[in-house]
């Protein structure tokens, strides 16, 4: 039996905003940073006692300056590993889909963003648990009318 793994979880979450031609907004991580220059799905860490769609919500607003409802946040996808670069412990990363929001993406310095179709984002270089989260994603995508 696997030992048990007395770490705290590091609880995530991130969102695909997805645009009227069906593009999935993608955040450039700046160089420097754990997995600089990689790109993820926007989102970051919970903070204590917040609920993931909230958390999700406020971290398009911080990162992004996008106005998005929790409620209009949809679960999509998670995946869930161990964290690199600043210590090891069991990472959670949950993915909401988000059609409906306010603003233009202005992401902060040293990051940068872009739309990508299915196929683009397929061949992004991302960190090693956006990879499953992109592929949910793209079942999702390809079963549904989002
Ligand atoms: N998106 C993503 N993040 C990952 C992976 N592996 C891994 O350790 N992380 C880490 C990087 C970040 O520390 C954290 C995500 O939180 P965040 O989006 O708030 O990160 P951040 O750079 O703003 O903050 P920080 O941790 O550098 O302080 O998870 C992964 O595969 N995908």
């Amino acid at each position: 039996m696997q030992h048990l793994d007395r770490a705290e979880p590091l609880w995530v979450s991130a969102v695909a905003l997805i645009d009227a031609a069906g593009r999935v907004l993608m955040q450039r991580r700046p160089l420097g940073a754990v997995h600089g220059g990689l790109w993820e799905f926007p989102g970051g860490k919970l903070e204590p006692c917040e609920a993931p769609e909230v958390a999700a919500a406020r971290e398009l607003q911080e990162e992004l300056g996008l106005v998005t409802a929790p409620t209009d946040l949809v679960p999509a996808a998670f995946a869930s590993g161990r964290t690199d670069g600043r210590g090891d412990r069991p990472l959670i990363i949950m993915l909401f889909v988000c059609t409906r929001w306010a603003g233009t993406p202005e992401p902060q310095a040293g990051a940068s963003v872009g739309w990508y179709g299915p196929t683009q984002l397929a061949a992004l270089a991302m960190p090693p648990l956006d990879y499953p989260l992109a592929e949910g994603l793209l079942k999702i995508l390809q079963a549904s009318a989002f």
